[in-house]
């Protein structure tokens, strides 16, 4: 098991914010993280990386109990791409130094790089279509050149585990069906870490997350493939709107008494 949460809760005060979550994720399944503003996705990936600890409940991650093993050891192996990351990255490093501090999972680069390290950044620039920007500083890239910046930062260290936690905040929809094309390709690589996709917008949805955990208020609301999960029924009373849902192209797209959240 690449995650395997189970029985979780997290209380703060008097607040449960995450409650009797259980979640297993197996090795190459890539799976969704879907939950509206406050439900607990956030805290859940704090957890999953070792920030904070459950109240209750166990949580083992690539195979590691929490407890039992070193957490800065199970970080190098987890690739996490999210905005609060970018409010901690220098913005005035270039481009290729960012990606090359992947390497230590560290913001900013204090290790001494081999040429072969650099190389390996170029490449991973390359593969995400923006080599160009190898020598741009960080501040002057627009958001979807930061999100692919951030997402070369993440493969640098060949992590198992590769969390996207709302990649496309920000970005306009030309910028974001580019994006999404390539995480698509990420995930069909051969040697793809298991990936978890984090968002609040279903249409975001590649068909290579075949899996989708529903998060509620702190709760697990419900958890499978997606075309039994990505109804109009479900996502309806998950919402709690009126909804339909459509499948096009692989993907599931959402309406709100016709009013379309697709590009919002
Ligand atoms: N340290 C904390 N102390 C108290 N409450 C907290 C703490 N961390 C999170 N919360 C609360 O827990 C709930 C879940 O927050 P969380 O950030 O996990 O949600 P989220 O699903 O990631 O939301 P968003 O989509 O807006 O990022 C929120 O009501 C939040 O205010």
């Amino acid at each position: 098991m690449v995650i395997d949460i189970s029985h979780v809760s997290w209380e703060r005060g008097d607040k449960t914010i995450l409650k009797d979550v259980s979640w297993r994720v197996g090795s190459k399944e890539h799976w969704c993280l879907l939950g509206l503003n406050g439900s607990g996705k956030t805290t859940l990936l704090n957890m999953i990386n070792g920030y904070i600890w459950p109240t209750s409940g166990s949580v083992s991650v690539l195979g590691h109990k929490f407890g039992e093993y070193d957490l800065r050891e199970l970080r190098k192996s987890i690739g996490w791409v999210s905005t609060s990351l970018q409010e901690r990255l220098y913005g005035s490093e270039a481009a290729l130094q960012i990606v090359l501090s992947g390497k230590f999972s560290t913001i900013g680069v204090y290790e001494q790089m081999e040429d072969e390290d650099r190389e390996r950044a170029r490449a991973l620039l390359a593969s995400l279509g923006c080599e160009r920007l190898a020598d741009r500083t960080y501040h002057t890239l627009s958001q979807g050149e930061r999100q692919r910046v951030l997402i070369a930062r993440a493969l640098m260290s060949s992590p198992k585990l590769l969390i996207l936690d709302e990649p496309c905040t920000g970005l306009d929809v030309f910028a974001r069906e580019s994006l999404l094309g390539m995480i698509e390709r990420i995930a069909e690589s051969e040697d793809a870490p298991t990936m978890i996709y984090v968002t609040h917008h279903i249409e975001e949805i590649m068909p290579c997350f075949k899996h989708t955990l529903l998060l509620k208020q702190g709760e697990v609301y419900a958890e499978g493939m997606n075309d039994q999960l990505m109804t109009s029924d479900t996502l309806s009373a998950f919402f709690d709107v009126q909804a339909h849902v459509e499948k096009r192209d692989g993907r599931h797209w959402l309406s709100v008494k016709g009013k379309s959240w697709n590009n919002s």
